[in-house]
């Protein structure tokens, strides 16, 4: 266990944050939000922000087996949502609701673990393949995020907790069938831009998946912290799946719009790198979760990223002179590990691999 990270994020208030949000709402009656998770006045989140009417599209995979027409449409809405809004919900996905339900029930079990238990995984190698946490990087984090995770690799290889006895099962199955769901999105969206229909999985192919499961409790006041900060994320397509407690917003046109949980429905959003291979014409948004008074919220993140060693560009079809590359090429490995050390940055990380428009590097 990380004693340096433990004593540094033990508090004047004598609370032991590294044990989790969970266990310091579970362990009694707290009447206000801690000091450590309060947010500066001007990142709280704010009503005045939501776009209120607003809501993501939703794609219905069914088209995508109906007559080419119909299909061609269907691939050309999809393209719409990832161009306008980065983010979607699909439907008709093929996923069974049993499978959905159980990965929920296995999320919530590991949470409800003793913190002992959970703090097995407490690691402060951001990379390690099973990782428990709170906040998002508690070693940096200046205002802790209202959250707890658990964050293991699903793929190429499967690793999990031990306890609980049926997560590595479930997760298994789980995590297998995302994966399949974000390679069929990935063709359709390949054609969406024009290219062959295998462009991006070929990109993506024997890439990695981590599962990243957010847990986040009902909160005294909830206006006054996070559940996770505005970022947006690393890889190629993030499928999220949600309980039925709210609190997903995705940022459009200046504003905040709320993701209704929906259920069956899986969220889907274009991420960094994906943004990098369409040439930033389909964009990598950011996003944050809110929390509430009367209910704890499980969130299930499904990144999908490339091989770690995988070098990503702009796709070279889509860059010509009206369109010169935007982003600088890298190994994902390397964005990756910097993206989880420093603190949650908004599109920070993305902004630090764009070519200046003036094409200097
Ligand atoms: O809880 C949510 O809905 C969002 C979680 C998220 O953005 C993430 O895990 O990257
Ligand atoms: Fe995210």
């Amino acid at each position: 266990m990380a004693t340096a990270v433990l004593e540094s994020t033990k508090n004047v208030d004598g609370y032991d944050y590294m044990k989790g949000v969970k266990h310091l709402v579970d362990s009694g009656a707290l009447n206000s939000v801690p000091i450590k998770y309060v947010f500066p006045q001007d990142s709280r989140p704010s009503a005045a922000e939501i776009a209120e009417g607003e809501s993501i599209p939703i794609i219905d995979l069914s088209a995508m087996d109906k007559s080419p027409e119909e299909r061609l449409e269907a691939i050309k809405y999809l393209g719409q949502a990832c161009a306008h809004w980065g983010f979607f919900q699909v439907v008709n996905h093929g996923i069974q609701e049993s499978l959905i339900t159980s990965m929920l029930e296995a999320a919530h079990q590991f949470f409800s673990l003793s913190s002992q238990e959970k703090l097995k995984y407490e690691s402060t190698d951001v990379l390690n393949p099973v990782r428990y946490g709170t906040s998002f990087n508690a070693k940096v984090d200046q205002f802790f995020n209202w959250r707890d995770y658990l964050k293991h690799f699903s793929y190429p290889q499967l690793h999990t907790p031990d306890n609980p006895p049926n997560y590595r099962e479930v997760a298994g199955e789980y995590f297998k069938e995302t994966r399949k769901l974000a390679l069929r999105l990935m063709g359709a969206i390949s054609e969406s831009l024009g290219l062959k229909s295998d462009y991006i999985q070929t990109v993506f192919k024997d890439g990695i998946q981590i599962g990243v499961l957010n847990f986040y409790p009902q909160c005294p006041e909830p206006d006054e912290t996070m559940g996770i900060a505005p970022h947006s994320d690393h890889g190629g397509l993030t499928i999220l799946l949600q309980n039925d407690v709210g609190g997903l917003q995705v940022r459009h046109e200046g504003r905040w719009v709320a993701v209704e949980p929906s259920p069956n429905a899986f969220v889907v959003n274009v991420s960094d790198h994906l943004e990098i291979v369409s040439n930033g014409r389909y964009k990598s948004v950011e996003h944050r979760a809110v929390v509430n008074a009367e209910r704890a919220r499980i969130s299930i993140a499904a990144p999908n990223g490339p091989a770690m060693d995988a070098p990503i560009f702009p796709a070279p079809q889509l860059v010509d002179e009206t369109h010169p590359p935007l982003y600088k090429s890298m190994l994902y490995g390397e964005y990756l590990r910097r993206q989880q050390s420093t603190g949650l940055r908004g599109k920070g990380n993305l902004e630090s691999v764009k070519i200046a428009t003036d094409g200097k590097r």
